[in-house]
């Protein structure tokens, strides 16, 4: 069995998806899940993009042990300092620089000749390698590169010291057979390919990212570069839980395996959801709500008499347990915490608290408290910034009537501590919520997107709202959670706003909270 090499950009790429972005507490919270799941590499972000991209991928640097940590350069000197300011401090320090080569790149967007472009590459491997025990190059947009000419970047970046050579098909455009050729043709013709891996990078535009990895892999690469629930840039990059369960379930045909932990998929696909607010399709391959139902008579009967009638994959295999009822109203702090542990959280001892407050909280009010509730209750409390110096609900009020125009009541308390209580109507609860709020909020807000999810089922279900705002010019997200859809639509709306403040901050030189 060969092994392939499997290269997470759920942080980098993925976080390029339109409408995401992570703050440094909920990235270092995903790359240690990323650590869980065993991924070989994992991309934290592009430093010289911003000083919170830089200081995210130095904290993930500096915390993750098991797997290695990259971050992605253009080829200049800027942008790899950048890069080593991040990542001198990882176990082993890895770049990963890249440059265009197809005619469309070099002609319009850099306006560099063939020549020039080799030389670019060179020159920043070169320096690169200086300070970097590894570099990996991309020559982006490859799949749509002459053939000659990329084998031609291929040796020149080895000789100049990469040892991972990454052929990206950055727009989706590359079918199967002929992705398998490209790979097939670099490996017989490069001179001196023996020194270096080949790695495919697949996104999904035309719906073969998955097909395309696979087919790489048969050519000859040795590592996949995808994402966790395939998000990313536009249509998003291959979903690596994918690659990975296609390799195992049909190792009779690639033979070839990866290092994850197979077990670890399932929470690190809920994670990513939660955090990223990218709600996964309940059709999705492996990690859809629906991957594993079977609704119809004739599936049914057949996996009665025997699963493998219609399974292919058991829900074991990803980590799919069955929904336990777990904790009610009685259970005690020790069954508490250890349930957290269960579920994959280690958190601190003030964290733990707070979250065991919540739990009690909405133990009187919801029946039944599943796995799937804790998860998101914990989740939350996890990356949930304790040093926050932003605006906090205290109290929602709601009136709503078909006769009537909607009111509502907020109360909250103000960044610099001040109590304030505000009411004001809308076309509706919402947005009669979200007009009060704005009266509250300094600055002019706008609502740019607003997304509700129930975490699990039954009428006493969470609500998860996840919105998109602009405050003064500045956009970011923010999500909420609680039993009931009108508060967690305020909480949402107040993260939101508490992101952007964040962001504001930091942009005019002020360090804040990572709200
Ligand atoms: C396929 C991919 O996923 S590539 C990665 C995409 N990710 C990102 O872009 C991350 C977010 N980006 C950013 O924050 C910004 O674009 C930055 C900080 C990286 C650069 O910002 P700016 O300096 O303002 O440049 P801007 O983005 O407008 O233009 C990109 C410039 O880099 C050049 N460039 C693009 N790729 C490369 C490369 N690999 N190597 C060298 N130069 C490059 C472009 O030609 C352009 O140069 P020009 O200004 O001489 O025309
Ligand atoms: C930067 C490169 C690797 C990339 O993301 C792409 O080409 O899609
Ligand atoms: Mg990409």
């Amino acid at each position: 069995m060969r092994k392939i090499e499997i290269f997470d950009t759920t942080l980098r790429d993925g976080e390029q998806s339109a409408g995401v972005n992570l703050n440094t507490i909920e990235k270092l919270e995903i790359a240690k899940q990323l650590e869980r799941l065993g991924v070989d590499v994992i991309e934290a972000g592009f430093p010289a993009a911003s000083p919170g991209d830089l200081d995210a991928v130095k904290q993930i640097a500096n915390t993750v042990k098991h797997s290695s940590v990259t971050g992605l350069a253009r080829s200049n000197k800027k942008d790899i300092d950048a890069a080593w300011e991040a990542l001198k401090g990882s176990a082993e320090p890895r770049i990963h620089v890249f440059i265009a080569t197809s005619p469309i790149h070099r002609e319009y967007k850099l306006k560099m000749s063939k020549d020039e472009v080799v030389e670019r590459a060179v020159e920043a491997v070169k320096y690169a390698k200086q300070n970097f025990a590894k570099v990996q190059f991309s020559a982006e947009d490859a799949c749509r590169t002459e053939l000659d000419f990329l084998a031609r970047v291929t040796e020149a970046a080895i000789d100049a010291g990469a040892s991972v050579i990454n052929i990206p098909d950055t727009v989706g455009y590359i079918t199967p057979q002929e992705i398998k050729e490209i790979f097939q043709y670099l490996t017989q013709n490069v001179r001196n390919i023996d020194k270096a891996i080949l790695s495919a990078h697949c996104h999904d535009d035309l719906g073969m990212a998955a097909a395309n990895s696979l087919a790489a892999i048969e050519g000859g690469a040795g590592q996949v570069e995808g994402t966790i629930n395939g998000i990313g840039e536009r249509a998003g990059n291959v979903a690596l839980e994918e690659v990975a369960v296609a390799l195992y379930t049909r190792s009779d045909f690639y033979k070839a395996t990866t290092g994850l932990k197979l077990n670890e998929i399932k929470r690190t696909s809920n994670l990513i959801s939660k955090l990223t607010g990218m709600i996964v399709p309940a059709n999705k391959a492996v990690v859809g709500d629906n991957a594993f139902a079977h609704e119809s008579g004739i599936h049914q009967d057949g996996v009665l008499k025997e699963k493998t009638t219609y399974e292919i994959i058991t829900p074991e295999l990803i980590g799919l347990s069955a929904n336990k009822l777990v904790m009610g109203k009685h259970s005690g702090r020790h069954a508490f915490k250890s349930k957290a542990a269960e579920l994959g959280f280690d958190l601190s001892e003030e964290k733990l608290n707070d979250a065991f407050k919540t739990f009690k909280e909405l133990a009187d009010r919801k029946k039944e408290i599943t796995d799937e509730d804790l998860f998101s209750l914990l989740a939350d409390k996890q990356t949930q910034a304790t040093d926050v110096n932003g605006y906090e609900l205290t109290g929602v009020q709601v009136q709503y009537g078909t006769e009537h125009i909607p009111t509502a009541t907020i109360s909250a308390v103000l960044p610099d501590g001040t109590n304030v209580t505000e009411a004001s109507t809308g076309s509706g609860s919402v947005e009669a919520i979200y007009n009060t709020i704005e009266r509250i909020v300094d600055g002019e807000v706008k609502l740019l997107d607003y997304k509700i999810n129930s975490v699990g089922g039954g009428r006493d279900a969470l609500a998860e709202v996840h919105v998109r705002v602009e405050l003064n010019g500045m956009e970011s997200s923010g999500r909420g959670t609680a039993q009931d859809v009108l508060e967690s639509s305020a909480l949402a709306y107040l993260n939101a706003v508490n992101r952007a403040v964040t962001l504001q901050a930091r942009q005019s030189g002020v360090e804040k909270a990572h709200i």
